[in-house]
C-alpha cells in the first residue's frame, strides 16, 4: 500500500450531486441495476438523516486515526468522509471530536467501515454518521496509511470524489465518471414509483401492473379456495 495524501482529487459538478437530494438510496440502486450498496452491516447511528456528498477516502491501519486527522484537512463543504481500516476494526476510530472539526468544514457527514463512538453527541450535533460498529474502545495515531485512494467496502470499490447516497435504508455509491446518466436514471426510477404509487392508490395491484400473472402461472403456482373458506 503507498502511504499517500492525494488532493484536489476530480469531483462532479456540484449541480449534478445536489441533483440526487430527495431522492433514496434504494432508488438511486435500483437505478443502478441493483448495483453500488455498501450492504445491510454498516448502520446509521440515527434515524431521519438524509445526505448526498462526494467521498473523501481514508485508508487507515485499524485502531489507529492518524489518517482521519490528516484525511480532515482534505474535505470542504458537500464531502462526507469514508473511513475503511486495512483489516476489520472494532475501534472506535471516529467520534464528537472529529465530526465538530469537519462539520466546522462544511462536510455533510461520515462513513466509518470500523466502530465511533460519542454517539449521543453525533446525534445531539446533528452530524450523520453510518458505522459498522459502535464501540467506546480508543485508538493510537503513529502508522501511516493513504487519503483520497480506491477503498472498497463490503466488495463494492468507493473512489476519492464518487457520489455517495446516504439515509435510513443504506449507501448507495455513484461512481464520479457515471454520474449525470446515473442522476437521469435515478430521475427516471422516481417517476416510475410515483406512477406506481398513483396506480396502488387506485386499487391496481402490482400483480397486474407488473404482468406478473402469467409468470405465477409459467411458474405452476395455482390457486384453490381454501378447505375451511366460508
Ligand atoms: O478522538 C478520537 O480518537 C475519536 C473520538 O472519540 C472523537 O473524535 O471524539
Ligand atoms: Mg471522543
Amino acid at each position: 500500500m503507498e502511504t499517500v495524501i492525494l488532493t484536489d482529487p476530480p469531483k462532479p459538478p456540484r449541480e449534478t450531486v445536489e441533483g440526487f437530494a430527495g431522492i433514496g438510496a434504494a432508488t438511486v440502486g435500483e437505478a443502478l441495476g441493483r448495483t453500488g450498496d455498501l450492504g445491510s452491516d454498516l448502520r446509521p447511528i440515527q434515524t431521519g438523516a438524509r445526505i448526498v456528498g462526494t467521498a473523501v477516502t481514508v485508508l487507515s491501519w485499524p485502531g489507529d486515526n492518524l489518517m482521519i486527522h490528516a484525511a480532515i484537512e482534505q474535505c470542504g463543504p458537500g464531502d462526507i468522509l469514508v473511513v475503511v481500516t486495512r483489516s476489520p476494526s472494532q475501534h472506535g476510530m471516529f467520534g464528537e471530536l472529529f465530526a465538530t472539526g469537519l462539520q466546522h468544514r462544511g462536510v455533510a457527514g461520515a462513513i466509518i467501515d470500523a466502530g465511533v463512538r460519542d454517539t449521543q453527541e453525533l446525534r445531539d450535533m446533528g452530524f450523520p454518521v453510518w458505522a459498522r460498529h459502535i464501540n467506546v474502545l480508543g485508538t493510537v495515531k503513529n502508522t501511516p496509511g493513504a487519503v483520497n485512494v480506491p477503498v472498497v467496502i463490503n466488495g463494492q470499490v468507493i473512489d476519492a470524489g464518487d457520489i455517495l447516497v446516504c439515509d435510513d435504508d443504506g449507501i448507495v455509491v455513484v461512481p464520479r465518471g457515471q454520474a449525470d446518466d446515473a442522476l437521469a436514471k435515478s430521475r427516471a426510477r422516481l417517476a416510475k414509483e410515483e406512477a406506481t404509487r398513483a396506480s396502488f392508490l387506485k386499487g391496481e395491484l402490482g400483480l397486474d401492473r407488473y404482468g406478473m400473472r402469467p409468470v405465477l402461472a409459467d411458474l405452476g403456482v395455482t390457486y384453490r379456495r381454501h378447505p375451511e373458506a366460508r
